[in-house]
């Protein structure tokens, strides 16, 4: 099943809930626009290298849209169309006034040099800079992508449209970039996933977790919900995964990253290999690396009670159906990421604004939009009697549906 197949299904199964016409639930689903460029450099060893870049606007009903750049070889249309429309609903699940985009570049960064990165990027600004601004589409890290990478293109955009921070967010604190921005994703994580323990009255003090991915919002959600009391188990990356049944010290985990790059061979820790981790005696799995990781064929094998979906459409939908029909609670990446775009819409008041807020105030506001979706989509739920999923998707599609609507077409 694909990426888009599988957003699509849930769309579909929420648009049926709501009782969404078929030329309203036509109009929802088809993208703005879909832009497709080469990207060429000049590589270190003199050759040409030949790269293909993706930005896809789903929705602009609500405002101008919004989404990450993901830079990671398995990148296709098929797939940024999913997240640009998973970028729609969550924006509205969490209500700033954003619609709905993402991009991407399907390049193995791990292969590139320093200059061949930056190369690239400014290249892909080169080729789709008349497509995204300030009031139209606001591109912000996503895999592959960081700080550096939001710097060099708002510099880039500069040299066409002069100085405007807020083209892009995520950028570097001393580049305008908010303060909590980094964190933000996996602080979002850790709200959701205490306000879903919760529900299941249980506390987030000792809870044994496990992580699939350590990049920005695994190794973040670790560590906020370290210092929350939870033990995290289990942690994964690229190369391996590593467990510790008493918790890992996460706080010496990530010194461990910063010098050997990978969770691999951490002091007191025994190997794990992905298939272990999903089916790890914890009580919250958490997968924040790639999409389709949890599908039909290792969903009967999750021990976890709770599900928080930090990466973008990590459940494929038939194995969406097995983890409901085994009562496991699933927080949905719509709900459960959206701490990323939350403080980048944050980044960007403050650079319309030039004038920065302090870490409290964005962690506070933060906090209170996450808490206040996440009731939102419970009280759905409740309603409907359907899933977290599929209420947050009725919750984000009755946004957009009504924006559509009074605004006109
Ligand atoms: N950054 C953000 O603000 C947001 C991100 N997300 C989503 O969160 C997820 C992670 O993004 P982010 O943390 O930014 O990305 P990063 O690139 O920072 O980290 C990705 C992590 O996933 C690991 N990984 C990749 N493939 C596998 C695999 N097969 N098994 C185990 N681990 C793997 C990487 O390992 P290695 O380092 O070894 O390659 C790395 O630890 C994505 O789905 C993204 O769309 C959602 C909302 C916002
Ligand atoms: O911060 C943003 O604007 C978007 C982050 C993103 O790509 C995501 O939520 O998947």
């Amino acid at each position: 099943m694909s990426s888009y197949e599988s957003a699509e299904r849930y769309f579909n199964h929420a648009a049926e809930v709501m009782g969404l016409s078929d030329n309203m639930g036509k109009l929802l689903k088809t993208p703005q626009r879909e832009v497709k460029v080469q990207i060429a450099i000049e590589m270190d060893d003199g050759l040409i290298g030949t790269f293909i870049g993706y930005r896809i606007q789903h929705n602009k009903a609500r405002g101008p849209m919004k989404g990450g750049l993901r830079f990671h070889p398995e990148v296709d249309g098929d797939e940024v169309l999913a997240l640009a429309s998973l970028m729609t609903w969550k924006t509205a699940v969490v209500n700033i006034p954003y619609g709905g985009a993402k991009g991407g570049i399907s390049v193995d960064t791990s292969a590139l040099s320093h200059r061949e990165l930056e190369s690239i990027t400014r290249k892909f600004v080169d080729e789709i800079h008349d497509i995204f601004g300030p009031d139209t589409d606001i591109p912000a890290p996503d895999m592959g992508t960081n700080s550096q990478i939001m710097a060099w293109i708002m510099n880039q955009y500069e040299k066409y449209h002069g100085y405007n921070p807020a083209c892009v967010t995520g950028k570097p604190v001393e580049l305008h970039g908010a303060d909590g921005r980094e964190e933000a994703t996996g602080r979002g994580v850790a709200i959701v996933t205490k306000a879903a323990m919760t529900k299941l009255k249980k506390p987030v003090e000792g809870a044994r977790v496990a992580i699939q991915g350590f990049g920005n919002v695994g190794s973040f959600a670790a560590s906020i919900l370290h210092k929350m009391g939870a033990k995290i188990v289990a942690v994964s990356d690229a190369f391996g995964g590593i467990q510790n049944q008493d918790g890992l010290d996460i706080p010496e985990l990530l010194k461990h990253m910063e010098k050997h790059k990978k969770v691999e061979e951490f002091e007191g820790s025994e190997p794990i290999d992905n298939a272990g981790l999903f089916a790890a005696d914890v009580d919250v799995l958490i997968p924040a690396a790639i999409g389709g990781v949890l599908t039909k064929e290792n969903a009967d094998d999750v021990r976890a009670k709770l599900i928080v979906e930090a990466a973008n459409n990590p459940t494929t939908s038939e194995a969406d159906y097995i983890l409901e029909r085994k009562g496991i609670l699933v927080v949905p990446d719509i709900l459960a990421n959206a701490g990323g775009v939350t403080v980048s819409y944050f980044e960007w008041v403050q650079n319309r604004q030039h004038f920065s807020w302090e870490l409290e105030e964005v962690r506070k506001r933060l906090e209170k939009i996450m808490t206040t979706a996440f009731d939102r989509v419970w009280k759905v739920a409740e309603e409907k009697k359907v899933s977290p999923r599929i209420a947050a998707y009725v919750l984000g599609i009755g946004r957009v549906g009504r924006a559509t609507v009074l605004g006109g077409i």
